[in-house]
C-alpha cells in the first residue's frame, strides 16, 4: 500500500514535433481531490490519457499507486470518465450496469442501479437517446461503481446544468470521503473546484505552472493595490496591472514584517480564481514545490 497516488518524474507526450505535455513532474497523494486546470491545449487529457494507459510517455516516466499504468491490476483501481463521456449509444444503463459487473471484479451493481434511480434516469432507454447531462451522470456512476481508488474526471461537469453541477460535485464529494478515493478533476470552472477541491494542479502550454494544496496556495498569496507611483519593491510579483495611477499586484509570499508596503496600499485575500487566473496570464511564473521560481 502506498500513500502516493500517482508520480510522474519528467514525463512528456509528443505528438510530432509538439509537446503537448513537457517535463512533468508531481505527487499526487493518496486521498487528495485534486483540481487539474489550464486553457484549452494545456496538455489535461493528455495528462489523464497517461495515466490510464491509453497513450505512451515520449519522456520520463509515470505511475499509480507504484506501479506502471495500464496493467490490470491498476486499470481494477481506477474510474475513468473521459471528455464527452463516450458510452456505447445504442445500449441502455442497465446493459451498460451489466457489461460493467462482467469487466470489473468489484463492480458494485447496487451503487449503479440506486444512483441512477436517485437521478431519475430511466435504466431502459438507450444513452444516445439522453441529454448530455444525463448521460454524464450515467457515466459517473458506471465509474462509480467500481468503486476506485482513483478517479479521473476529464471535464465531467461541462455539460451540467447548474443544479445537476451541484448534484455531481456533492455526490463526488460525498463518495469520496466515505471511501478515501483520490480525485483527479480536469475542469475549467474555477469556482466550483474551489468548493470541492484541496490540491491544484495547473498545467499551462503542456507544462506545470502551480502544484501545492489549495489552501496554502491560497495563503501564500495576496492582492496588493494602491498609488502606482508608492508601489512596494522587492516582492515576488505574479501578475501586475497598472491603470495611470493605480497598481494591483498579485504576489507570492507577501510578509508585512518584512516587506514594507506604503499606509495608503491596501492589502486583499485572493480566491482560487484569482489566482489561476494570474498565473494563466503570465507564463513565466510558476509555484512549484521548492524555491519560488520564474523560469528562464
Ligand atoms: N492525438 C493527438 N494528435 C495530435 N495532437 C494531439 C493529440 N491529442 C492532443 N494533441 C495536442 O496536444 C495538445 C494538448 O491537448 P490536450 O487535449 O491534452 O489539451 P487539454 O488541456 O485537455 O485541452 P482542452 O481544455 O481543450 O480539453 C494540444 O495542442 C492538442 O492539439
Amino acid at each position: 500500500m502506498t500513500d502516493t497516488a500517482v508520480e510522474t518524474t519528467g514525463l512528456g507526450r509528443r505528438y510530432g514535433k509538439n509537446w503537448a505535455l513537457r517535463d512533468c513532474s508531481l505527487r499526487l497523494p493518496a486521498g487528495r481531490i485534486a483540481a487539474l486546470v489550464g486553457p484549452n491545449g494545456a496538455g489535461k487529457s493528455t495528462l489523464l490519457h497517461l495515466l490510464v494507459g491509453l497513450s505512451q510517455p515520449s519522456a520520463g516516466s509515470v505511475t499509480v499507486f507504484g506501479q506502471a499504468p495500464g496493467s490490470r491490476e491498476v486499470l481494477d483501481r481506477i474510474g475513468f470518465v473521459a471528455q464527452d463521456t463516450p458510452l456505447y449509444r445504442d445500449f441502455t444503463p442497465a446493459e451498460l450496469i451489466e457489461m460493467g459487473r462482467r469487466l470489473n471484479r468489484a463492480f458494485d451493481v447496487g451503487l449503479a442501479r440506486d444512483r441512477l434511480d436517485q437521478l431519475g434516469i430511466a435504466a431502459d432507454r438507450a444513452v444516445g437517446k439522453m441529454s448530455g447531462g444525463q448521460r454524464a451522470q450515467v457515466a459517473l456512476t458506471l465509474a462509480l461503481a467500481k468503486r476506485p481508488r482513483l478517479l479521473l474526471l476529464d471535464e465531467p461537469v461541462a455539460s451540467l446544468d447548474p443544479l445537476a453541477r451541484r448534484e455531481f460535485l456533492q455526490a463526488l464529494m460525498g463518495g469520496v470521503a466515505d471511501e478515501g478515493t483520490t480525485v483527479l478533476l480536469s475542469s475549467h470552472l474555477l469556482g466550483d473546484l474551489e468548493r470541492v477541491c484541496d490540491h491544484l494542479i495547473v498545467l499551462n502550454a503542456g507544462r506545470v505552472q502551480v502544484l501545492g494544496g489549495v489552501e496554502e496556495l491560497v495563503a501564500d498569496h495576496r492582492l496588493l493595490v494602491g498609488a502606482a507611483d508608492l508601489a512596494p519593491h522587492g516582492l515576488t510579483v505574479v501578475q501586475e496591472r497598472r491603470t495611470d495611477r493605480q497598481a494591483s499586484l498579485l504576489v507570492r509570499g507577501y510578509d508585512p514584517t518584512v516587506t514594507h508596503i506604503d499606509p495608503q496600499w491596501t492589502v486583499h485575500d485572493v480566491s482560487l480564481e484569482d489566482l489561476v487566473l494570474a498565473y494563466l496570464a503570465n507564463g513565466a511564473a510558476d509555484a512549484l514545490p521548492g524555491p519560488v521560481g520564474v523560469r528562464p
